[in-house]
């Protein structure tokens, strides 16, 4: 019999959250979300880039919870707005805006402009509780759309028009868009080395009971 891990994956984002579960859904590992647990209290993102607060993230949860925990950072880079949002993606028209007040801003901004070019970064951060790290990162490119179109993902992905499949990334089922998105692509970089990350969890992690959960 095998003990399996559990890793908390620290996102308040639902629509993140069901990327990542179906990107690790073939692993012996417990997922946890944040609701699983009580009230804990909310990191601040404040770091320049997207590695920063993913470590910010994914340490601080591991810290407070004693489990590894797993954190994502990401966000939109656009071309003709000197790679705004960025790191403000979230936040970018005002901390309670709505996804779709976001993606109007950006919209009005790039109005006109001949360049649409945009990125969706993302960066994975996996820690524990003691402190230390892994990082994966990937980008994946596209252009911003004249109109919003589609009502699958979150966030940006109304307007991120990707050439290769000619639809918006809300047009993709979450499949699809897993198979070629940011995310998709810096968890296939975590998916093959999953043993190896495992292996480093357990060794890295100080007290053994917690987060193995005997299987049945
Ligand atoms: O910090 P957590 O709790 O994970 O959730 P968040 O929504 O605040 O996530 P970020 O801090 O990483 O901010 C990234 C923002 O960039 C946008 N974003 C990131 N990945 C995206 C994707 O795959 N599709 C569309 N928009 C995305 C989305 O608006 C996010 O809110
Ligand atoms: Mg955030």
């Amino acid at each position: 019999m095998q003990n399996s891990i559990a890793l908390v994956v620290a996102t308040r984002n639902k629509g993140k959250t069901s990327e990542i579960r179906e990107l690790l859904k073939d692993f012996p590992i417990e997922i946890k979300n944040l609701d699983d647990f009580g009230p804990i209290p909310q990191v601040e993102e404040d770091g320049d880039t997207f590695d920063e607060n993913a470590y910010k993230k994914a340490s601080f949860t591991a810290r407070i919870l004693g489990y590894p925990a797993l954190a994502d950072d990401s966000g939109l880079l656009v071309d003709a707005l000197d790679g705004a949002p960025g790191v403000y993606s979230a936040r970018y028209a005002g901390e309670n805006a709505t996804d779709e007040e976001r993606y109007a801003k950006i919209l009005q901004e790039i109005k006109g402009k001949t360049n649409r070019k945009a990125a969706f970064e993302c960066v994975i951060s996996i820690a524990v509780p003691t402190g230390p790290a892994l990082t994966y990162e990937a980008r994946c490119e596209g252009v911003i759309a004249e109109q919003p179109s589609g009502s699958n993902g979150f966030g940006y992905d109304p307007i991120f028009y990707y050439p290769e499949l000619k639809k918006t990334f809300a047009e993709l089922t979450q499949e699809e868009k897993n198979s070629v998105s940011h995310r998709g692509k810096a968890f296939r970089e975590v998916q093959e080395e999953f043993d190896k990350i495992l292996i480093w969890i357990r060794q890295n992690m100080p007290v053994q009971e917690k987060f193995i959960c005997s299987e049945d």
